[in-house]
């Protein structure tokens, strides 16, 4: 199994609201995956203040009592003011610089670090344990933003660890998550190393995370990506990939792994099953429907 959730909200009158309808889409889809979770929030204005690059890192050390301390350092090198806070395990850090120069500082001063996410709205936030809890620990009712992503694990290609759980965030403003287990992905993982992408786990996502990211760093759009990936990786997938403007899901030949899409005025939401999306403001006159298998469905902002 394995739960995904996603909700790309149009009205800006929703924003408040982002936290608390992704956590209770989440909590629906515990049982579907129940080892680990992650979200990645994009416009939070605590977590990612509008201006500025922010960075989600796990595997720290950092506790309450070393925040200030840690911040600092961060701060120190790379010579202007860092904000940081920790959010349950991961340290959330932002500053007035482009994300990418914030994440090569902070990896200076926490060399064992595991990335989570970076961009310039987007916090990533994952973890091991029952996700009703993480949604609780991550004070996640209080988040705002304008689109957000989910996902419940149940581990199939990977140990239970926070770098297997999704969301795989490897480009900037970018997030993966995925239902299912690519066959393939040792060949694809070894074609990307040889040129020169590095990996964090043995999971089978994050080599589709890692082959989207090179797609879109290449100049590609998403919905180019996506077919690339239909293309690429054999197995069972669908797919949920959203970056700094866009929201896009597709699903493998067989389709197989269950997927259902939302729509109306106001927002945009997916999830693997309808339960997730029952208490969505509106449902009952959203335009329904199960993707279709290689379609790449896509909105923009
Ligand atoms: N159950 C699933 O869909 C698992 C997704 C992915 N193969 C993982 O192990 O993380």
């Amino acid at each position: 199994m394995c739960g995904i959730v996603g909700l790309h909200l149009r009205n800006p009158e929703l924003h408040p609201r982002l936290g608390e309808l992704l956590g209770q889409m989440l909590g629906e889809m515990q049982d579907r995956g129940a080892d680990s979770a992650g979200i990645a929030i994009y416009g939070d204005p605590t977590w990612s203040p509008a201006g500025q690059g922010c960075v989600s890192l796990l595997e720290t050390g950092v506790g309450a009592a070393e925040l200030d301390a840690a911040t600092a350092a961060v701060g120190a090198a790379l010579g202007s003011e860092v904000a940081g806070r920790l959010v349950d395990d991961t340290l959330v850090l932002s500053a007035e610089v482009d994300s990418e120069i914030l994440l090569a500082t902070a990896i200076t001063v926490y060399p064992d670090a595991l990335v989570a996410g970076f961009g310039a709205d987007l916090t990533v936030l994952k973890g091991v344990g029952a996700p009703r809890d993480l949604v609780q620990a991550w004070g996640l009712s209080n988040a705002s933003g304008w689109q957000g992503v989910g996902h419940t694990r149940m581990a199939t290609e990977s140990a239970v660890t926070p770098s297997g759980a999704h969301p795989f965030a490897v480009g900037p403003e970018q997030c993966l998550v995925h239902n299912g287990s690519f066959s393939n992905h040792a060949t694809i993982r070894r074609e990307l190393r040889a040129v020169g992408v590095e990996f964090d786990s043995e999971n089978d996502t994050e080599v589709g995370a890692r082959f989207v990211a090179h797609q879109l760093a290449q100049g590609k759009d998403v919905e180019t990506a996506l077919k690339e990936v239909c293309a690429t990786f054999d197995g069972f997938y669908t797919l949920l990939v959203s970056n700094h403007d866009s929201f896009a899901v597709v699903r493998d030949a067989i389709a197989c792994k269950p997927a259902v899409i939302a729509e109306t005025d106001d927002w945009v939401a997916m999830a693997s099953e309808y339960r997730a999306l029952a208490h969505l403001p509106g449902v009952a006159d959203a335009r329904i429907w199960e993707p279709e298998p290689e379609v790449v469905y896509a909105w923009t902002r």
